[in-house]
């Protein structure tokens, strides 16, 4: 039994079990705070579907669905349930493609319509008087080569699943997943019955964060087939912190909404500040909080909340370091301290710069930052960056296996992303001479890669495609023709440059990238740790640091003034940076199991001390500013 599935059931969790076993209407929503265990319900549910319909299901060849938002998601709740073939636990992308991908000849019209509309508007652009003449050359290019592409996906003969789009080639892009599962979910009659009969459960978990159209199509499904087949939702919309997410998921005539009062984690110091933060959002109040057993007896922890104001200067670095070291002493506990242990301690922080400076990769982390397009700060945080994906994916981890020596890794990486590879290619070919070729210019890379060797990023993809070591898509093409080309280092930053600035970085930059990237730093980013739970957290507010509109505590705390555009949203009644600052921050407080320490940097210390009594999360005595 894993920790979750041992945990004992709650009056909710026994109302779920009733509901599932049920033949009526089964759907339902089930919505609660941070921490009132709602990941531990799902995989509770999923063990009582398995152990009173399992054998059923298993004689149909049905499976549960369980959708969730991040990979990292699908492994935990893999870790408590298991591998077992009954649960198909996924990434909406990957469940999305599971779902669409028998249907080609349907992908074949969809890429051929989306090519067409891609032409509309690429036309409307061209008829527009005041477009530039440059626009409109671009617009022109962009036509022909996608009329190209409808004559060549003729020839595909099936169509799959890759980071970016490449019709001609047969790949379908993450965005393009989103649009068509969607679509063909809420489209086909046909495709809803499959979809039940497959899978006539349904877990949604993090739906606050899920895709509108995905929910809104499972939505349509629940209402065509109200018996037989059950759609749940979990989720907590004040902990949506996407900007696409659902957020609330209403309940419908014959859904039953499940609430859980009580919050499992936190130690009441938090729990407090938490339900402070909360009270200026849905007021929702969570009781009880974690326990111990001291000397046999069942108790409360009280664990701690402290705000730690230091001033925004230069030696932000040093200045965090002394305030983990001025912890360590206050609580005589080296917890501060710790670098190694993931569950020990996370520092959270809203942007990296502080962390990619330290990790070295302040360049990288610019071009992907400042004044970047969305696709790209966004995908920092995660990862998912497109200009990124090589290198997280296929490079570096081949180069790691070089190091290691494990050249299985290094076959198994190639046979996945080289076109060399493929057996199209591999028919007739020398393949001793061919895994030779291979094998040396693995070597290559790794050289490039090593420290001191002056190469860029640009350059190493060049070596890539010019050895034809992967499938680049046509974006990635054309980067890697207009880094040839440009040879003066770009020094301001604009939007249309963020991609080259990336080529143009130090190859060895992307070793500190991946090291944040795969976590083993001890810091975390507050939008990539939603679902998880350490003994410490430390939560680095740092407005400065931050240059996107998205999130401002600033503003959140009152002290930088709203813009025209934030009081348009405010008076409209609509989500504003104020209350997305606000559902990040109650993410990032509600994970500390034990300690929580707040650090703000702030221009000025006394001013933000006022301001945060003012806001009366938490106790005056528990507020320090420390020079
Ligand atoms: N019934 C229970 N009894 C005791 N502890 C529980 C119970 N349910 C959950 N917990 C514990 O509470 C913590 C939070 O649980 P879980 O991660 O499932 O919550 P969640 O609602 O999904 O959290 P969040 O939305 O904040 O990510 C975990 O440590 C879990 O083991």
């Amino acid at each position: 039994m894993t920790s979750r599935i041992g945990k004992p059931n709650t009056d909710t969790d026994t109302a779920l079990h009733d509901r599932l076993a049920g033949d009526g209407n089964r759907h339902f929503v089930m919505v609660a705070g941070a921490g009132s265990g709602k990941t531990t319900s799902l995989v509770k549910a999923l063990a009582e579907i398995e152990r009173t319909q399992g054998p059923d299901l298993r004689r149909n060849g049905q499976q549960v669905a369980c959708v969730t938002y991040t990979e990292v998601a699908v492994d935990e709740i893999r870790g408590d349930v298991g591998n077992d073939e009954l649960f198909h636990v996924s990434t909406i992308h990957s469940f999305l493609w599971t779902v669409i991908k028998p249907f080609q000849n349907d992908l074949r019209d969809w890429v051929g319509n989306r090519l067409h509309e891609k032409i509309a508007e690429e036309q409307e652009k061209i008829d527009k008087p005041r477009t530039r003449e440059a626009t409109k050359i671009r617009s022109a290019e962009n036509m022909e080569r996608y009329k190209r592409q409808l004559t060549e996906i003729g020839a595909v003969k099936s169509f799959r699943y890759g980071t970016g789009s490449d019709y001609a080639n047969g790949v379908l892009g993450h965005s393009d997943i989103l649009k068509i599962g969607p679509d063909f979910i809420a489209g086909h009659a046909l495709m809803q019955t499959l979809l039940t009969r497959r899978f006539p459960v349904i877990f949604v978990d993090e739906s606050q964060d899920t895709d509108p159209a995905f929910v809104d199509a499972l939505r349509k499904v629940a209402r065509a087939v109200p018996l037989g087949f059950c759609l749940g939702f979990f989720g907590d919309p004040v902990q949506k912190i996407y900007m696409q997410g659902a957020g609330p998921i209403p309940s419908e005539e014959g859904w039953e909404t499940l609430e859980k009062p009580e919050n499992f984690r936190c130690p009441q110091a938090v729990l407090r500040v938490i339900n402070r933060i909360r009270a200026e959002d849905d007021q929702l109040e969570q009781t009880r909080g974690r326990h111990v057993v001291v000397n046999g007896e069942d108790a409360p922890v009280e664990g701690s909340a402290r705000v730690l104001i230091l001033p925004a200067d230069d030696l932000r670095q040093e200045r965090l370091e002394k305030a983990r070291r001025w912890l360590a002493e206050q609580d005589d506990d080296e917890g501060w301290l710790e670098e190694a242990d993931e569950e020990a301690l996370r520092l959270l922080v809203l942007v990296h710069r502080m962390a990619a400076t330290r990790l070295g990769f302040p360049n990288l982390y610019s071009a992907f930052n400042d004044r970047s397009p969305e696709d790209l700060s966004s995908g920092l945080i995660d990862g998912t960056a497109w200009v990124a994906r090589p290198f997280l994916s296929y490079v570096l981890p081949a180069v790691l296996a070089r190091h290691k020596g494990r050249e299985f890794e290094i076959m198994r990486l190639l046979r996945k992303h080289c076109p060399r590879l493929q057996p199209d290619a591999l028919a007739g070919a020398d393949t001793a001479g061919l895994l030779n070729s291979l094998q040396g210019q693995i070597g290559e890379l790794v050289a490039m890669l090593e420290a001191g060797s002056d190469v860029r990023i640009g350059d190493i993809l060049r070596f890539m495609r010019d050895n034809n070591l992967m499938a680049f898509d046509e974006r990635y093409l054309e980067l890697i023709d207009l880094y040839a080309v440009t040879a003066k280092p770009i020094s301001e930053p604009a939007t249309e440059n963020a991609a080259l600035r990336f080529m143009q970085c130090d190859a060895t930059e992307l070793w500190g990238y991946r090291k944040y990237i795969e976590k083993m730093s001890p810091f975390a980013t507050q939008q990539g740790i939603k679902g998880a739970e350490f003994d410490k957290v430390i939560v680095v507010v740092d407005d400065q640091e931050g240059r996107t509109n998205t999130f401002s505590y600033g503003k959140y705390f009152g002290l930088a003034p709203i813009s025209a555009t934030d009081r348009g949203h405010i008076d409209a009644g609509r989500d504003c940076v104020i209350d997305r600052t606000r559902r990040l921050f109650y993410v990032c407080c509600s994970r500390a199991l034990s300690d929580l320490a707040v650090v703000v940097f702030a221009e000025d210390t006394a001013q933000m001390r006022e301001a945060l009594l003012a806001k009366g999360f938490f106790e005056q005595e528990s507020i320090y500013v420390l020079g």
